[in-house]
């Protein structure tokens, strides 16, 4: 079995590793030349210098695997790849990809043979030993030649991969399951810092995190990474109160609008992140004005921006 990686990045390069380690001969390709060498050095995988290396080297039909990031620049290589390919190659992107960006491309590909799968993949930085999540999309036979690869980065062979559906149903199901991660991570922030407000209980936020890893309602994963690193500093002084968004939570928020269907908590999680980005101040000197017209309230002096 052998398999094209394009993108050797944190999730790219993991990805690789777990492959190799399960018997997939992997050909990969990087930007930065010295991160390919050093995973072929590391993991036995084959090192290409292009693109165009990475299609030479594999027997057709061919298994090119794009984990890049979502967007322009895994559209770039989409457009950079495909010409390369012939009728019958499979081409997937394991990106957090719009899913009707993939739809698009996985008919536009269609016409000239090659097919798209869409793979969420799931599992973080801890994928390389824990396996990954995968929500996979596209056409039957693809998927089924996929198989083996979905089998070893799943972290059992009989688990944790699932063909959804047709071309997009991969993707559409990773943006809702990261709609679910908003919401979650969202509950969780809410929680410790109810439980860090009441001061004169000096609670300990890392013990209760341990405690409720163990047979509570609310154990999950995101509980024992945010139990893990409560253990070595909880009160978070030195973290800047910023949390970037990427584009799955803002598709989740619209696909509620689209479909009619209410999601407050996923689309409140999503305007709690764009507050955390500073994008309510001017919204918030507004009301603090208001309020000042109306009641002559007193009013804080801030920074200029
Ligand atoms: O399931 C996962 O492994 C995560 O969801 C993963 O895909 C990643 O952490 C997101 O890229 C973060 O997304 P945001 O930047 O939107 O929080």
């Amino acid at each position: 079995m052998e398999l094209g990686m394009i993108g050797l990045g944190r999730m790219g390069a993991n990805m690789a590793r777990r492959l190799r380690r399960g018997g997939v001969t992997v050909v990969g390709y990087n930007r930065d030349p010295a991160v390919t060498r050093q995973l072929a050095q590391e993991a036995g995988v084959q090192a290409a210098e292009t693109v165009q290396q990475v299609v030479q080297k594999l027997v057709p039909p061919r298994l090119v695997w794009l984990m890049l990031p979502a967007g322009e620049v895994t559209q770039q290589h989409i457009d950079a790849v495909a010409p390369l390919l012939a009728r019958g190659d499979v081409l997937v992107d394991g990106a957090n990809s719009y899913y009707k960006d993939s739809m698009r491309r996985a008919a536009q590909l269609a016409q000239r043979g090659i097919k798209l799968v869409d793979a969420g993949v799931s599992g973080g930085v801890w994928g390389v030993h824990n396996g990954y999540a995968l929500m996979v999309g596209g056409d039957y036979d693809a998927v089924r030649r996929l198989e083996t690869v979905f089998k070893v980065l799943a972290p059992a062979p009989d688990k944790g991969w699932l063909h959804c559906g047709p071309a997009g149903s991969g993707h559409f199901v990773k943006m809702v399951h990261n709609g679910i991660e908003y919401g979650m991570m969202q509950a969780y922030a809410e929680g410790f810092a109810l439980l860090k407000s009441r001061e004169d209980f000096g609670l300990d936020l890392a013990a209760i995190a341990e405690l409720w890893r163990h047979g509570s309602v609310v154990r999950s994963w995101l509980l024992d990474l945010t139990a893990e690193f409560l253990k070595s500093d909880q009160t978070l002084a030195d973290i800047e109160p910023y949390v970037a968004d990427s584009g799955e939570g803002r598709w989740t928020a619209i696909e509620a609008v689209e479909q009619g269907v209410p999601a407050p908590v996923m689309s409140l999680a999503l305007m709690m992140r764009f507050a955390s980005q500073g994008k309510s101040d001017y919204g918030d000197r507004m009301l603090a004005m208001m309020r000042k017209g109306f009641g002559g309230h007193a009013v804080k002096p801030g920074k200029k921006d």
